[in-house]
């Protein structure tokens, strides 16, 4: 993508976040937005002629109203800036992606704002995925405790890359995005501004192996955390815990940051306990939306936030 037009794109996603409180585009797709990423689809709508609305070239950045994003796996983000709705564009720009993805269209409404359901009823599509924002605000952390044997260093580019792909890959093997990261992916985020080697704890056992992780976020005065993996043959020890505690205790009282956030799937029952225990509560919610199949059950059960 021309980097004129992915400007106009990161504009057109920075104006509809202003207007509507949370960012209708995710890291992944703003980072695909440079086109080292061939098998992406990018759909850009112009205004232009009352009614028009088709794929146009990437070249232009002009008069830019909305964007919709679909990757080879069929996982899709859509906005139109706020001036341009309720003219059908955003019907049309998901008509285009449903086009092309069929089935395997699972188009994000993030903040699952007024309109994301009808307008994904009236397409044929229901939710399929709960994602929630937590958000955790300045209050004492105990000390970690350790399980016996595992020592605690920061990551080193270049040198824990590989032993970190492999723990992510087993940690979330049942996980839509996270456990298929590839050295591209890690290496597009080792490359961003906010990362932080400091801010990213490796747990290692007694036999010298990475045992876990927590890699913290801080962008825009906040800090995330970012993911937190333990594998799984040193699950259910106390090493979530203590990792989640080592990189909010970073955060907060080495950056001294007064709020924390995280995002962690419906599904994911430990992970919600481990953090509503540590004082986290939900924000927002994000979901996803895949066409209604005669096999698919009724939508996803509303999960206790
Ligand atoms: C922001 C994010 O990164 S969200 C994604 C989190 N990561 C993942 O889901 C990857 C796969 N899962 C894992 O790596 C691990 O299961 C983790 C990180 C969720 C937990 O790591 P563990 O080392 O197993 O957790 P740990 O033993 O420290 O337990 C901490 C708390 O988590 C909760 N918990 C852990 N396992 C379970 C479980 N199977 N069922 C219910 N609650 C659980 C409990 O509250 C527990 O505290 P308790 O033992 O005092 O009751
Ligand atoms: N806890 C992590 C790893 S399992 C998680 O659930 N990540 C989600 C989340 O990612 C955030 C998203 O990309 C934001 O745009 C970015 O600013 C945050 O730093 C990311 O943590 O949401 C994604 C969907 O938007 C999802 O694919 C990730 O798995």
């Amino acid at each position: 993508m021309p980097p004129a037009t992915a400007a106009a794109v990161t504009e057109l996603a920075r104006t509809a976040a202003h207007s509507d409180g949370v960012n209708p585009l995710d890291e992944r797709t703003l980072l695909h937005l440079d086109g080292e990423h061939p098998g992406d689809l990018h759909v850009l709508a112009y205004d232009g002629e009352p009614g028009t609305l088709e794929p146009t070239g990437l070249q232009s950045a002009r008069n830019l109203i909305g964007y919709a994003a679909l990757t080879p796996e069929g996982s899709a983000e859509l906005v139109v800036t706020p001036d341009f709705r309720r003219q059908g564009t955003g019907t049309a720009l998901l008509r285009i992606l449903l086009d092309h993805a069929g089935s395997r269209l699972a188009v994000w409404a993030h903040g699952r704002l007024p309109g994301a359901d009808e307008l994904a009823a009236r397409l044929g599509l229901e939710v399929s995925r709960e994602l929630y924002f937590l958000r955790r605000t300045r209050a004492d952390l105990p000390k970690p405790t350790w399980p016996e044997g595992i020592t605690v260093r920061t990551f080193v580019p270049g040198q824990d890359d590989a032993a970190w792909l492999k723990v992510n890959s087993q940690a979330f093997a049942t996980h839509p995005e996270q456990g298929a990261w590839t050295q591209s992916d890690l290496t597009d985020r080792l490359h961003q501004p906010w990362f932080d080697p400091e801010g990213f704890f490796l747990a290692i056992d007694a036999e010298g192996n990475l045992a876990g992780y927590h890699w913290t976020k801080i962008e825009d005065g906040g800090g995330e955390v970012y993911v937190v993996g333990v594998s799984p043959n040193h699950q259910g020890a106390g090493l979530g815990k203590a990792l989640t505690l080592q990189g909010l205790i970073y955060l907060q009282d080495t950056r001294g940051l007064d709020t924390i956030t995280l995002y962690v799937d419906g599904t994911n029952t430990p992970a919600r306990r481990l953090y509503t225990n540590l004082g986290f509560t939900t924000a927002a919610q994000h979901v996803q939306y895949t066409p209604v199949t005669d096999a698919t059950p009724n939508s996803v059960a509303h999960s206790a936030s």
